[in-house]
This record gives structure tokens, sequence and C-alpha cells, in this order.
């Protein structure tokens, strides 16, 4: 039976190299881009890169119109994948949804079967897009750097862009672990909720007007990096002796003004992290979501909008004016 026509929030482009513009369109199924299987979405995040989408930056976006949301949970409504039954609830993030084809702001989307991955038992639906691709990020992160040999007893864990959404699960995820965490912010006021999802301590940023010293007093086993830029470069050089860094975001700056006197002198592993893994390694790390690493702390990050509220909140991301992470519910 032909679902009956839905709301989706698209962004539309806009002239002559104007940023696009997002509404609400009324669609039906044979408006979403191609896929067998259709899923009604329960939740979807709200994430960096969704914010770069709407305000037209970073070339995120190439083809309009386009249905944004880089992750989304809900439940299948039909696939020709036998594998998964109506009613199945799933988790999608990356493969490029909300940016190279519809994503999941929206109260139905549609994808290919394999990029569908059903929710690890003890995972909700709105806990599964309160992680979405932040807290996959997360995990990812750490688990490369557990992979690299940073165990607990070797020292404190920097995390810059602390109130970002990536940064709170990594928090929680890493203090729960038994990691002590420095959560760096420029924003003074977050100082008592960064303690609340599991940082040690809080400290301010460094001033990046002075230049960047090639090594500082080493102080960090880890780092888990929102941020890039000066910042990264910085944090580089205060990393101990074989410490391990993990670069996921760009918030602050894509260059990285460093130089290679922390790798050769103190063996510091810098691992680039690309959330949009191959599946079997998605899986892995879900099911470590729902158990190893599993947030203790998630609804002190997470806060559930309404769909009028998606293009706002959107824009207040790059203006650095949220904290944790946000979803919108549709259904
Ligand atoms: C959740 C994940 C995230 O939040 S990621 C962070 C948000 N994303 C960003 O900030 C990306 C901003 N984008 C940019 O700065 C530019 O688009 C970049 C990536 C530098 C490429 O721009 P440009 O120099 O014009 O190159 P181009 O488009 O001609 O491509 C050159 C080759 O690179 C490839 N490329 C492009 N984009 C990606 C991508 N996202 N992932 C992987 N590869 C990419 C292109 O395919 C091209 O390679 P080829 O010639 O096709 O072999
Ligand atoms: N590599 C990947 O696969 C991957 C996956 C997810 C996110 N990301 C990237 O990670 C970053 C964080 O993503 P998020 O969804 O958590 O975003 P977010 O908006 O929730 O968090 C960003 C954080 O960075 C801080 N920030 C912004 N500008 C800054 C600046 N100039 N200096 C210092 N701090 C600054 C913000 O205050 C906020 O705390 C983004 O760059 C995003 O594109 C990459």
């Amino acid at each position: 039976m032909p679902i009956p026509t839905f709301q989706a929030y698209r962004l539309h482009g806009g002239a002559d190299g104007a940023p696009p513009e997002g509404r609400f369109d009324t669609l039906s199924e044979d408006d979403l881009s191609a896929g067998n299987t259709l899923i009604k979405v329960a939740y979807a995040g709200l994430n960096y890169k969704d914010a770069l989408a709407q305000a037209g930056r970073g070339n995120v976006v190439r083809q309009y119109p386009r249905i944004g949301g880089i992750d989304l949970s809900g439940t299948v409504v039909h696939s020709t994948d036998p594998a998964l039954a109506p009613g199945q609830e799933v988790v999608v993030h990356g493969f490029g949804i909300g940016v190279d084809c519809d994503g999941g702001y929206a109260e139905y989307a549609r994808v290919p079967h394999d990029w569908v991955l059903p929710l690890p038992a003890g995972i909700t639906l709105r806990d599964a897009a309160v992680l979405g691709a932040a807290g996959f990020t997360a995990a990812l992160s750490l688990h490369w750097m557990e992979h690299c040999g940073l165990t607990p007893d070797q020292g404190e864990v920097l995390v810059t862009g602390a109130t970002g959404g990536v940064a709170g699960i990594a928090i929680d995820i890493l203090s729960q672990r038994g990691y002590r965490v420095c959560a760096m912010s420029g924003k003074p006021d977050a100082a008592d909720y960064l303690r609340s999802l599991g940082a040690a301590e809080v400290m301010a940023p460094p001033d990046l007007s002075a230049p960047i010293k090639p090594l500082m007093s080493a102080r960090w086993a880890g780092v888990i990096d929102s941020v890039g830029g000066p910042l990264l470069a910085h944090a580089l050089a205060s990393v101990r002796p074989d410490g391990v860094v993990a670069a996921f975001g760009n918030a602050g700056g894509a260059e990285l003004p460093t130089s290679v006197i922390p790798f050769i002198l103190r063996g510091v592993k810098l691992l680039g992290i690309n959330a949009n893994s191959p599946m079997p390694l998605r899986r892995a790390l879900w099911q470590k979501l729902a158990t190893d690493y599993r947030p203790q702390r998630l609804d002190l990050a997470a806060r559930v909008i309404q769909p009028q509220d998606l293009p706002q909140a959107l824009a207040a991301m790059l203006e650095r004016g949220s904290t944790g992470r946000s979803v919108v519910r549709f259904s």
C-alpha cells in the first residue's frame, strides 16, 4: 500500500551561488532518492555537517533539491531484503545520506538495504539517534586509540570542542572506561555540564595568537579533537611519548600548522577518523556502543526538538551556540 504524502525539510539550490533555501515540502515516496528499503523516520540527528549543508558551506551538498540529515533512526516499512522485516528498528548514518542522496529530515527515508543497521539489543530509537553519527565517531576514535595501545593508566585524555555532540559522548565513554578526561571548552558556563558528563577537569583553550612551539611539556596520553586548525597543532605539541591523537573534526579550521617534531621525537600517533566506515566495522562498533562503550549519561547531552525548530538549531551550531547532541523527532 502506498504511504501517504509526508513532510520533508529540503534544501533548494540558491541562484548564482547564493546559499540554499531550506523549506518543508510535501512529498510522496516517489520523490525520494533511490533505494530498496523504506524507513519511517523516528528521529534524525543534528550534526555539524548538516549545519554546513544548510548554510551552503564546504561544498557539502552538490545537487539540489536535497533532504538533509546525515543520520536517522526509524522502523522499516518495507524492503526487498528479507533480512529487514517491516517494523525492524534500524539506524542509518553516512554513505552520503543528507549529502549525495536524501537523508533523515523527513517522515520517511529510502536507502539501499546494505546501508541499514538493525539496532543492537538494548538501544532505543531515541538513543540510537542521540548516538547517531556522533556516537559512532566517538566510538571509532576510541576504538583506534585503544588499538594503538591507549589505556587509562597511561595518563590523561584531552577532549577538544568539548561541548559539541561528538565530544560530549566521547567524554562520557572515556570516563566510564576509567580514563581521566580533561575537557577543553571556550564556554566558561559549560564547566558544570562537562563535569556532569564525566570530565575530571575543564580547561579553557590556549592563547593561539602566540606562535605554537614544536614541543611543549608533555601532558596528554591521548587527544580526541573536534576542532583541527591551530588548536590541534597546539595539542600535538603536548602529547606524551607514544601518545595517540584522534583527529575527526575541522570546526576550528581545516589547516594544520604543525611540524614533524612531535611525531619523530615523541612517537606521537595522529589517527585520521572518518565515520563513513565499512559495514562490518559499523556493526562491531554499534555492538560496542550497546555494551563496553555504552555511554552512561546520554540524557545529559541529549535534546529533542520539533521539526519546525530544525533550521534555527542547525544555524546555531555554526555560531557555537549549541551544546550536546540534538535530535529532531519525526514520529
Ligand atoms: C560527518 C562527517 C563530517 O562532518 S566531515 C566534515 C565536514 N566536511 C567538510 O568540512 C568538507 C569540506 N569540503 C571541502 O573542503 C572540499 O569539498 C574538499 C573536500 C577539500 C574537496 O574540494 P576540491 O578541492 O574542490 O576538490 P574536488 O571536489 O575537485 O575533489 C578532489 C578529489 O577529492 C575527492 N573528494 C571530494 N570530496 C570528498 C569527500 N568528502 N570524501 C572523499 N573524497 C572526496 C573527489 O572525488 C576528487 O577525487 P577524484 O578526482 O574523483 O578521484
Ligand atoms: N571525521 C568524521 O567522520 C566526522 C564525524 C562527525 C563529525 N565530524 C566533524 O567534527 C566536528 C564536530 O562535529 P559535531 O557534530 O560534534 O559538532 P558540534 O557543533 O556539536 O560541536 C563542535 C564543537 O566545536 C566547537 N567549536 C566550533 N568552532 C570552534 C573554534 N573555532 N574553535 C574551537 N572550538 C570550536 C563548538 O563550540 C562545539 O563545542 C565538526 O568539524 C564535524 O564536521 C567529523
